[in-house]
C-alpha cells in the first residue's frame, strides 16, 4: 500500500462502510483486515459511525492504540460525503476544509445564536493543518476550499438552511464528523488534521431521492487515488 501524500502513517476516518470502501478503493485495496492497525499499515481507514461524538471517540481510540504500538499516526483526515452549499460547490464536486466548525455548539438567546467561543467555553472551530492544507490544495486544484460545518442534525428545511447560512456565511459544505475527528486529533500535536468531502447533495429541504451518493463515492475514490499517487 502506498503512503498518503508524504506522511509516514495516515488515519482516515469515514462515517459509514460505503465511504470507507470508496477510500480503500482509491488506495487500490479491496478491503482492509481488522488488524491493519497492529500490522503497521501506512494508511488505516476506519468507519467510526455517524456524528461528532462517535468520530471523536473512535479517532481517539485509534490514535492512542497506534501510539501504544509504537507506530503513531502523523496525519488524521476526516473524509466522506457531504451536503454542499448551492453556488459554492457542485454535486459530485470536492471540498477541502480550511477549518472544521461545530455549527450548532452554543446557545440560543434573545439576541440570537452564540457559539461556545462567544460564550467563553472553548472553541467551535479547528483549523486544518496549514502544511497539509497546502499539499491538498496543490494535489487537488479543482477542490473548493472553505469552512466545513459539522452538524448533529442534517439541515432539512429552507428555514434551517437560511439560519445556518446566516451564522456561517463562508461555509462551503456540511457533514457530521469533521469537528469530532479534529477534537481528538488536537490532543496529538504531532498529527496533522484535515477534512476532505465529496458532495452528494445540496444543503436544504430534505429530498433523499436527489442525493447522488454513487457519484460522491466515485469522487471520494478518485481523490484518494490521487492523494496516494495512484492517479485517476
Ligand atoms: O445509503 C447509502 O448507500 C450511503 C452511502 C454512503 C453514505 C451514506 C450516508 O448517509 C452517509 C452519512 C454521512 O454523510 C454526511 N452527509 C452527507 N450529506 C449531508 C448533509 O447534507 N448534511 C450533513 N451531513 C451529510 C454526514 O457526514 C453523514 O455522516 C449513505
Amino acid at each position: 500500500m502506498r503512503r498518503f501524500l508524504g506522511y509516514e502513517r495516515a488515519l482516515i476516518v469515514t462515517a459509514v462502510e460505503a465511504e470507507r470502501a470508496a477510500v480503500l478503493g482509491g488506495l487500490g485495496v479491496d478491503g482492509q483486515a481488522p488488524d491493519a492497525l497492529e500490522t503497521g499499515a501506512p494508511v488505516v481507514v476506519v468507519a467510526c459511525g455517524v456524528g461528532p461524538a462517535a468520530a471523536a471517540a473512535v479517532t481517539s481510540q485509534f490514535l492512542t492504540m497506534a501510539m501504544q504500538q509504537g507506530a503513531p499516526f502523523d496525519v488524521v483526515v476526516s473524509a466522506g460525503i457531504a451536503g454542499g452549499f448551492a453556488g459554492r460547490v457542485e454535486i459530485g464536486g470536492l471540498v477541502v476544509a480550511t477549518e472544521s466548525i461545530a455549527a450548532d455548539l452554543g446557545a440560543e438567546g434573545p439576541d440570537g445564536y452564540q457559539s461556545v467561543d462567544d460564550l467563553g467555553f472553548g472553541t467551535s472551530r479547528h483549523d486544518a493543518d496549514p502544511a497539509l492544507l497546502r499539499q491538498l490544495r496543490q494535489a487537488l486544484p479543482e477542490a473548493v476550499g472553505g469552512p466545513v460545518l459539522t452538524v448533529s442534525t442534517v439541515t432539512g428545511t429552507a428555514h434551517s438552511k437560511e439560519l445556518i447560512e446566516k451564522r456561517h456565511p463562508d461555509a462551503v459544505a456540511e457533514a457530521m464528523e469533521g469537528f469530532g475527528v479534529a477534537t481528538a486529533a488536537r490532543l496529538w500535536p504531532a498529527a496533522a488534521f484535515g477534512e476532505i468531502r465529496s458532495v452528494s447533495n445540496a444543503v436544504g429541504p430534505r429530498d433523499r431521492a436527489a442525493w447522488r451518493i454513487p457519484q460522491a463515492l466515485a469522487t471520494l475514490r478518485e481523490t484518494f487515488a490521487i492523494l496516494t499517487g495512484r492517479g485517476l
